[in-house]
């Protein structure tokens, strides 16, 4: 019997409004993607994307002059070329690829919890639907429970720690916020390298092995790395461990950094050079995946899969192929969901035998004064 069955004896009490348990939230948060492949569509999210001190950290003013300037004149038209590559009927991959893997790990959290069920609720750092907006809804639905988890593997200040920002943004409007917990990274959560290596061994089986497996992270200016950001860290971490999993040698794996973005230093070796030059040197199947995406977006679809394969033929490469990033797979979601259960030990069980005993006294006390006469009225 659900929970909530405890509680409809209280339905309609005049006494006071329907008690419900208490409700835990899982908070997917995803980047976040323009609403079409245009450049009017491009223009505000790439402002708000780029407009972010912690995606990019000049001085403000310099910065505003030069975003608003030159970047969003020059950069909008190029970006939803591009987008309009990969656009689909049911719009951008990002966005649906997310919102897949956010009902396919409501399923799963059901079907492993039906006593005490957890909502799961999909917002994107830039553009729509907003962290703000998304936890002010969970407020409103009851939630008093919240884990945030950013769809990064691996931490950085640029991505994980700009959804941070959002959360406590929103939750400084609250007057009564919910207990808060958070997923700063699982880079090398055990049941997300296992996936990572299936995924992977899967794809082989199919379609037969390359000569060299490169693993193609998001880069950040190198300065980040200098100023602390653990991101490198965690990348070269997740590739140690799947390269362990999937039993290869040190020179049968490749680890480069993709989609620099202006003129500073990002992260080496970059995924363009690396490309070409293991074309040079006589790789003929190049096999690519980006373990640092949990689901494809332009990123994968059209820089890698695309251009990167375009980069690597002309340098006299065979073939590039790209494999999938996880999507919703089976993979995917039971080692989210794993990851969700271990982060919410506590929750939500009890929480709904708490608040039944406080629904109890509640009724117990509206039965005493409705016995008592009433000494004054306000
Ligand atoms: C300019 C600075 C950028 C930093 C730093 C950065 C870090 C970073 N990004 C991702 C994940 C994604 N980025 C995506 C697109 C994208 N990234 C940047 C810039 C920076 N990213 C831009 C300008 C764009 C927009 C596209 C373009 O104009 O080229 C995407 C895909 C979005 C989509 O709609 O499909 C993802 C995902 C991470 C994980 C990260 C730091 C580790
Ligand atoms: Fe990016
Ligand atoms: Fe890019």
């Amino acid at each position: 019997m659900p929970r909530s069955d405890h509680y409809t004896g209280l339905a309609g009490d005049s006494h006071g409004p329907l008690v419900q348990p208490v409700q835990a939230a899982v908070l997917l948060v995803n980047l976040g993607t323009p609403t079409a492949p245009t450049a009017k569509a491009v223009r505000p999210y790439l402002a708000q994307f780029l407009g972010d001190r912690r995606v990019i950290d000049y001085p403000r003013w310099l910065w505003w002059l030069i975003l608003h300037g030159v970047i969003l004149r020059v950069r909008p038209p190029r970006s939803a070329r591009a987008y309009a590559k990969v656009w689909t009927s049911q719009g951008s991959p990002l966005r649906f690829g997310s919102e897949a893997v956010a009902e396919a790990l409501h399923r799963e959290l059901a079907r492993q919890r039906p006593d005490g069920p957890i909502q799961v609720a999909l917002a994107m750092r830039y553009g729509e639907p907003s962290v703000a907006a998304t936890i002010a809804r969970l407020q409103h639905e009851g939630v008093r429970r919240l884990l945030v988890l950013p769809l990064y593997p691996q931490y950085s200040a640029t991505s994980t720690g700009s959804v941070i920002d959002a959360v406590a943004d929103a939750l400084k409007t609250l007057r009564w916020p919910p207990e808060l917990r958070l997923v700063n990274d699982y880079h090398d959560d055990p049941g997300h390298i296992a996936a990572l290596a299936s995924s992977i061994e899967g794809w082989w089986a199919i379609n037969g092995r390359g000569d060299k497996l490169l693993l193609s992270f998001h880069g950040i200016p190198e300065r980040y790395v200098r100023l602390g950001d653990p991101y490198l860290d965690q990348c070269q971490r997740t590739a140690r461990l799947l390269r362990e999993h999937l039993r290869l040698g040190e020179d049968e794996l490749v680890v480069s950094f993709q989609s620099r973005v202006g003129r500073e230093s990002w992260l080496h070796p970059y995924t363009d050079a690396t490309v070409r030059r293991l074309a040079t040197e006589g790789v003929q199947r190049l096999d690519v995946a980006c373990p640092g995406f949990a689901v494809d977006c332009l990123e994968t679809l059209e820089e890698i899969a695309m251009q990167n394969r375009a980069f690597f033929i002309a340098a006299g490469g065979g073939d590039l192929r790209y494999i999938p990033a996880l999507n919703d797979s089976a993979g995917q979601v039971d080692s989210l969901a794993a990851l969700v259960l271990r982060h919410t030990q506590g929750w939500p069980e009890f929480a709904a035998d708490y608040d039944a005993e406080a629904a109890q006294r509640r009724q117990a006390d509206a039965h005493l004064r409705a016995q008592q006469p009433r000494a004054r009225s306000d």
